[in-house]
């Protein structure tokens, strides 16, 4: 159990469900439009409606198409990776005006420096885009926390649900499975996870189902040594 790397998910492990779902989600959905409209010849912008446009099969969909199926994908709480990709970009905006910080539970913020100082890698594995995750760090209510981590992966890995995902970032860590610890909330992660001999814990925050992992209520109930 003297784990090398942990890698952690963000909603319902470090971070609260609501503030995703009724802070994030909510701002996304009210600022796309106009972001997208303004933005739409922003190379990077350009790049991830097109990417939209294949997602639907649709290679004429016009911007507004692009723009409703962004709001349907919000609704429906959809990981893919052009809607994540924009999300962080619109949330940039709402970070750095102070519309927001990033919601990290107490227990998470001071054993991720405990566990840093002990020498372990830490990582992020997020749906939520790369810029969108070291925003949430970055502007924290525990302060800037990006210097805690040593990489990050998102959709652009694969999904969470894959096993395929974590032989990529296995292969990423350069460790053998049975030296890492994955953190998440929701079961079907830590099945793909264990599925390679990774080590896993279950966060029971809210009201998550436990599942056959072993299960922490907090990152103090985590042991790693
Ligand atoms: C990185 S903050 C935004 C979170 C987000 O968009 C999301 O979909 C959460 O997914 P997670 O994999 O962290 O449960
Ligand atoms: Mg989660």
């Amino acid at each position: 159990m003297n784990y090398r790397a942990i890698i952690t998910d963000i909603e319902g492990t470090t971070s609260r469900i609501s503030f995703v779902t009724d802070i994030l989600f909510p701002y996304a959905k009210a600022h796309l439009p106009a972001f997208i409209q303004r933005e739409q010849q922003q190379p990077a912008v350009a790049a991830e409606l097109d990417a939209i446009r294949r997602l639907l099969g649709q290679p004429a969909a016009s911007t507004d198409d692009c723009i409703a199926a962004l709001l349907d994908w919000i609704a429906a709480d959809k990981k893919l990776t052009p809607l994540k990709t924009l999300q962080g970009m619109v949330w940039q905006h709402g970070y750095q005006q102070g519309h927001f910080q990033g919601h990290i539970y107490p227990d998470a913020a001071a054993q991720l420096r405990h566990w840093q100082q002990q020498g372990i890698q830490l990582y992020v594995y997020s749906s939520g885009s790369v810029q969108a995750q070291q925003l949430l760090f970055q502007y924290s209510e525990a302060g800037d926390l990006r210097s805690l981590f040593s990489g990050y992966f998102d959709t652009r890995i694969g999904a969470k649900q894959e096993i395929a995902s974590y032989a990529a970032i296995l292969q990423h860590l350069q460790l053998p499975p049975n030296q890492v610890l994955f953190l998440s909330d929701v079961p079907a992660e830590l099945d793909a996870a264990a599925k390679l001999g990774i080590a896993t814990v279950q966060l029971i925050r809210e009201q998550q189902a436990p599942s056959q992992h072993q299960r922490a209520e907090n990152f103090y109930q985590i042991e790693v040594q």
